[in-house]
């Protein structure tokens, strides 16, 4: 039987932009009925999965690379292959739409070239789109800071600003001249009320309608493609492409259920001390007062959002996980901040109560 092509919709934007959030109320509406979600999990704990709605059902794999500036080009089209394939052969029913999703620190240019450039998927898929989703609060400060974040905003069809009811008029007109500059082709839209299908069926992808810079990434992307096949295969090491090393994910964990309170002074004093540093915080808590349903905690740059909960432990595995995203950020002294609040003692590392009192206390600290 003949399968019309599946679409494939890019979906990009910074660290806590606001992707997720989205994915989860598009995949509520039915024009995106039987679509598959690729994810990409970074740091060395899961939390992306659960945050998905969709995790409860098969819909959603995720590419457990762990890297956390690309969305893998090899792995990414493995995935892509295979869930072809299992179409074809009828292990899952026919697909219309596969979303990738890529982390927020991603150049989505390879992504791009890997749907684009690759023989066989071709035939199979129709790159639809690329939906970039902007922080109306942090969204100007970080094209400012992170080139990434141009590249994401640049090569959108779609632009989607987040968080327009956090951020103040003056902030989103600068943001919305900023963003008009970056990318005069794409059509931008309210993350609040954007309809799923003003988002999908962008056509197919054009780079003809992309400024000159976006026309010589792809075409630099094509080449750095070809060039990298050969060695990069099972090496697996993609870490060439000059990504800011002075960006770190540390991922931490504690086994058994915890106050809000020690929690909430955790984050406090993390970002009264280290605020400036901090990029992303995501974590999901065992919490001592409602052990059975998970406390989901979110922190974007200087913001953080109230938490929400999950109603229940959708892998079984329980216990406290938060993976934080930092600039410059020593992992010692974040452990050894984490081991003091949760009462696990370390050698040569005060308690959290002479901690809290003074910041200073434990080695490594830098304000
Ligand atoms: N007030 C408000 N909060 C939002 C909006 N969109 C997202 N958020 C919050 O922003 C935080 C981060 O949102 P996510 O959807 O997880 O962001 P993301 O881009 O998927 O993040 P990563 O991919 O993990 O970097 C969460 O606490 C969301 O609830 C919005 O439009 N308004």
């Amino acid at each position: 039987m003949q399968h019309p092509p599946i679409a494939v919709s890019i979906l990009t934007g910074f660290l806590g932009a606001g992707k997720t959030t989205l994915l989860n109320r598009l995949l509520k509406d039915p024009a995106l009925e039987n679509t598959a979600v690729i994810i990409n999990e970074y740091g060395e704990v899961s939390i992306d999965h659960m945050l998905v709605e969709q995790a409860a059902s098969d819909g959603v794999i995720q590419l457990a690379d762990g890297c956390l500036c690309c969305t893998v080009r090899g792995e990414l089209v493995d995935t892509l292959a295979d869930l072809v394939d299992r179409m074809h052969t009828g292990r899952i029913a026919p697909l219309k739409r596969i979303v990738v999703e890529t982390t927020g620190l991603a150049d989505p240019v390879p992504v791009l070239q890997a749907v684009m450039g690759h023989p066989a998927l071709v035939q199979a898929l129709r790159l639809d789109g690329v939906v970039c989703v902007v922080d109306a609060v942090n969204g100007l400060s970080t094209l400012d800071a992170h080139e990434e974040a141009v590249r994401q905003a640049a090569v959108a069809d779609r632009i989607v600003l987040a968080k327009a009811d956090l951020a103040e008029e003056q902030q989103l007109a600068a943001l919305s001249r900023r963003l008009a500059s970056l990318n005069p082709g794409a059509t931008v839209l309210d993350a609040a009320d954007a309809p799923a299908t003003a988002l999908v069926d962008c056509g197919v992808y054009n780079p003809e309608t992309k400024t000159a810079d976006v026309r010589r990434w792809l075409g630099a992307a094509a080449h750095e493609h070809h060039h990298h096949h050969h060695d990069d295969d099972h090496a697996h090491d993609h870490h060439n492409h000059g990504h800011d090393n002075r960006i770190r994910t540390v991922s931490l964990t504690h086994e058994r259920p915890v106050s809000w309170s020690t929690i909430e002074s955790f984050l406090d004093l993390l970002r009264s001390t280290q605020g400036e540093k901090l990029l992303r915080m995501k974590g999901v808590v065992e919490l001592a007062e409602d052990p059975e349903r998970p406390l989901v905690i979110h922190g974007v740059q200087k913001l953080l959002h109230p938490p929400a909960r999950l109603p229940g432990w959708p892998d079984g595995a329980r216990g406290t996980r938060i993976v934080i995203i930092a600039q410059d950020l020593p992992e010692d002294y974040l452990r050894r901040l984490f081991s003091a609040f949760m009462g696990e003692p370390v050698l040569d590392t005060p308690d959290r109560a002479a901690v809290e009192h003074n910041p200073l206390a434990i080695a490594g600290f830098k304000g």
